[in-house]
């Protein structure tokens, strides 16, 4: 049984009475505003619906968080002492904040600045061409402004475009069909490049899995064989600068739901972790990939590895951008941990469940922050008694 503090009962409580959505979540939410950063960006004052709570607010300098490089060169060459040396620094990161650099990581730089440049490019676009792609309510796919619509407070100061990505054979031109089916033809030179791009990343993402698996005692196919069908999610974030970047956040506290994020961010940097207690950078190094793992990953590792907090902070001067690769298991797999992971000292933690439960749980009933996999345990119960 989990224990909830009063505040989870709270929000569980708001579940229940309201049926499915949480005070964050909510249909009525503002449809007005519409968040066109090159209006909102010169205007003096900043909408209330951006401005977060003190508690919440960027903090000045924070201090750098020296994050792991784990070098994948030797992994990939099939050198087992670099392997378990990699191994070894995976685990120390996971163990302490779960957070991690991958270099000598075998992607094409061309096919990275290739990324960014098209991110420039789409998101440069006037409002109108991009809406074209609009996030439907409910949805995880399309193009999202700040969620206007979709939350009636704490807005993020960011755009954002997601799409689906499929490591099954038959589904291997699923990104590319989605912005010429989406946007057009002339999009087809985006849909190559990102669909060559996740291809990259599921790859990579496998033998980081094989990482975790070693780290953790267990066999190194255990977790790259549950994912090798991943129904993966590509985000592409797209920060504006903001005049007031003290009372805003791009993305708000929180920790990922899904279960491992591999994101390269820019040079700008805004990326930050909480760690011991206070909120630390994590430095823009272009030639690295930031590795994190999330919440459906902790449930698998039953605990062991810690989902970890994490936020983007906007600025005054510069656009930011970060693409992160979200990999989620095939949609009706059962997240459960390997037998090896559970005894007599390391009881379950999380009850099973299947991605698709906590993905429609994170777009239809609960905004995703550092307590989604404990609330979701709960009304996924509640849902079965129901
Ligand atoms: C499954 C997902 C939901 C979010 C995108 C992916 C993984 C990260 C999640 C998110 C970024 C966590 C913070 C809140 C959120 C609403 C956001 O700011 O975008 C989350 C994404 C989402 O629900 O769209
Ligand atoms: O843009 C960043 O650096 C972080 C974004 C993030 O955490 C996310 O999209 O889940
Ligand atoms: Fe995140």
């Amino acid at each position: 049984m989990l224990y909830y503090p009063p505040s989870h009962a709270m929000a569980i409580d708001c579940i229940v009475k309201s049926k499915s959505s949480v005070p964050e979540m909510c249909q009525e939410a503002s449809k007005s505003l519409v968040f066109d950063a090159s209006l909102l960006q010169h205007q003096n004052s900043i909408p209330a619906e951006f401005v977060w709570p003190d508690h919440e607010k960027p903090c000045p300098n924070p201090k750098e968080l020296p994050v792991p490089l784990v070098d994948f060169g030797g992994f990939l060459s099939g050198n087992p002492v670099a392997a378990a040396e990699a191994s070894k620094l995976v685990g120390e990161a996971c163990r302490e904040h779960g957070f991690f650099l991958v270099t000598n990581h075998g992607v094409d730089s061309d096919l990275i600045s290739n990324a960014h440049r098209y991110m420039d490019y789409f998101f440069e676009l006037p409002l109108s061409e991009k809406q074209r792609a609009q996030r439907k309510l409910g949805e995880h796919c399309g193009y999202a402004s700040s969620f206007t619509g979709r939350f009636s407070s704490k807005l993020p100061w960011k755009e954002t475009l997601s799409f689906r990505f499929s490591a099954e054979k038959n589904s291997s031109h699923i990104v590319q069909e989605y912005f010429e089916k989406t946007l057009g033809d002339e999009f087809l030179p985006l849909g190559e490049i990102y669909q060559e791009y996740c291809n990259a990343m599921s790859k990579l993402s496998l033998g980081i899995m094989e990482l975790l698996g070693m780290s953790l005692g267990i066999s190194k196919e255990s977790f790259s064989e549950f994912f090798q069908d991943n129904e993966s999610i590509m985000r592409l974030n797209y920060y504006p600068p903001c005049q007031k970047p003290e009372l805003t956040l791009g993305t708000g506290p929180h920790c990922d739901p899904t279960s491992l994020t591999i994101l390269h961010q820019d040079t700008v940097g805004g990326l930050e972790v909480f760690v011991d207690g206070e909120w630390r950078s994590i430095n823009p190094n272009v030639t690295a990939f930031v590795v994190n793992i999330g919440d459906t990953f902790m449930a698998l590792s039953n605990g062991r590895y810690k989902s970890c907090l994490h936020r983007a902070v906007v600025n005054n001067k510069t656009p930011r951008k970060s693409l992160a690769f979200f990999l989620c298991p095939k949609e009706d797999k059962v997240v459960s941990p390997p037998n090896e992971l559970v005894d007599s000292n390391n009881p379950r933690i999380y009850p099973d469940f299947t991605w698709a439960k906590l993905l429609e749980f994170t777009q239809k009933h609960y905004r995703a922050d550092m307590n989604t996999l404990q609330i979701f345990s709960t009304w996924l119960q509640q849902q079965k008694n129901s």
